[in-house]
C-alpha cells in the first residue's frame, strides 16, 4: 500500500525540436487518488511530455515534479513511479514470472514482488507460459505488472488500452480505479477517447503541444456542451416551450413529438417545467461524448504540424 499522496505537477514544460514546439509551455496537475486521462491527437506531444516527466527527455524549459521532486532526483524511483511507455517487451522464450523476477533482481526488489504483481494483473494462471505465446492483452497486463513491482505511488501508462478488447478495457478500468482508490496517482495517455471516457476521472487535453482544457471529465464535457441536450415529453408542449423561451432556451420538436432542449441540463429543464406547472412524462439528459468535445476543442490545431 502506498504511503502519502504524490501529485504530479507539470509547470511550464517546453520541448523544442529545432523549429518545432513539440511541447509548448504546458502546465497541469495530476491529482492522487484519481485516474487522469491525458488526451490529444496524434503528434500533440503526449509521449514527449510523459518522457520529460520520467526524466527520459530533457526539457528545453520548465519542470515536472513528484511531491516537489524531479524524477531524476528521486531516491529509488522504481518505488515511487511505475511506468509503461510502450507495449511490453520481454525475451520471447522467457516466462512472464521470470521476466518480472529478473526486473526485481536488477532493482533490488524482493522476489515475492513478482508473484504479487502478476496476481494483481490476473496473470497468475499464465505465470509459467512463455512470453511469445502471450496475447497483446496479456502483454499489456505484464507491462503493468512490471510497473507495479516497486509498489509505486504513481503510475504512468502510455496508451494502455491499445489492443484491448471491450472485456480487457473493463478489466483495465477496474484495475486503474482500484489503484487510484488506494491513493495512488494514475496518469494514462490515450487517443481512444470513448475509452478514456470510461477510464478517467479527470482529463488533461492537449493539442499542438499546448494545454486545451483540464478538469473532471464531467465538468469538461458540461463546459463544452453548455449543459448538453435534454429530451423531454409533455402533454403541454406549448406551455413548456413558452416557459423555456422565457429562460432564453429553445426547443425543437422531434419526430415522436418529444422536445429536444439545447444548452441546459435535465435538472434545469425539470425546474423550469415544475415552476411553470407543466406536467412531464419524460426527462432525459443526453451528454455529448468525449469524442465530440475533443474534436471541438482541438479543431484547427490538429494536423497543423
Ligand atoms: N526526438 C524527436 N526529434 C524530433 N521531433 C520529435 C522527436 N520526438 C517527437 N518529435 C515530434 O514532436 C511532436 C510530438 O510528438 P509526440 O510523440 O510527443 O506526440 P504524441 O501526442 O505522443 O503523438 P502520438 O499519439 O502520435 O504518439 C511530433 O510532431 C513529433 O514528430
Amino acid at each position: 500500500m502506498p504511503t502519502g499522496s504524490e501529485e504530479i505537477v507539470v509547470s511550464n514544460l517546453t520541448k523544442h525540436y529545432k523549429a518545432l514546439r513539440a511541447v509548448d509551455n504546458l502546465s497541469f496537475i495530476v491529482h492522487s487518488g484519481r485516474v487522469t486521462g491525458f488526451l490529444g491527437p496524434n503528434g500533440a506531444g503526449k509521449t514527449t511530455t510523459l518522457r520529460m516527466i520520467l526524466g527520459l527527455v530533457t526539457p528545453t524549459s520548465g519542470t515536472a515534479t513528484f511531491a516537489g521532486v524531479r524524477y531524476v532526483d528521486l531516491d529509488q524511483p522504481i518505488r515511487h513511479v511505475g511506468a509503461v511507455l510502450e507495449a511490453s517487451s520481454a525475451h520471447k522464450g522467457r516466462s512472464g514470472i521470470n521476466h518480472l523476477r529478473m526486473i526485481c533482481a536488477a532493482a533490488g526488489l524482493p522476489r515475492q514482488a513478482a508473484d504479487e504483481a502478476l496476481a494483481r494483473v490476473g496473470l497468475t494462471p499464465a505465470a509459467k507460459r512463455k512470453f511469445k505465446g502471450y496475447s497483446l492483452g496479456m502483454k499489456q497486463r505484464l507491462g503493468i505488472a512490471a510497473a507495479l513491482l516497486g509498489n509505486p505511488r504513481v503510475l504512468i501508462l502510455d496508451e494502455p488500452a491499445n489492443g484491448l478488447d471491450p472485456e480487457g478495457i473493463r478489466w483495465l478500468r477496474d484495475l486503474l480505479k482500484a489503484l487510484a482508490a488506494e491513493g495512488r496517482t494514475v496518469l494514462v495517455s490515450s487517443h481512444l477517447l470513448s475509452e478514456m471516457q470510461q477510464l478517467a476521472d479527470d482529463v488533461v487535453i492537449i493539442a499542438a503541444g499546448q494545454l486545451v482544457r483540464q478538469g473532471p471529465v464531467g465538468e469538461v464535457l458540461g463546459s463544452m456542451t453548455g449543459g448538453g441536450q435534454v429530451r423531454v415529453r409533455t402533454p403541454q408542449t406549448a406551455a413548456l416551450t413558452a416557459a423555456l423561451a422565457a429562460e432564453q432556451l429553445s426547443a425543437t420538436t422531434l419526430p415522436d413529438e418529444a422536445l429536444l432542449v439545447s444548452g441546459a441540463d435535465a435538472a434545469r429543464v425539470g425546474h423550469i417545467a415544475f415552476t411553470a406547472g407543466v406536467e412531464l412524462h419524460e426527462l432525459t439528459g443526453e451528454r455529448a461524448d468525449l469524442e465530440q468535445v475533443f474534436l471541438q476543442l482541438t479543431a484547427g490545431k490538429a494536423g497543423i504540424r
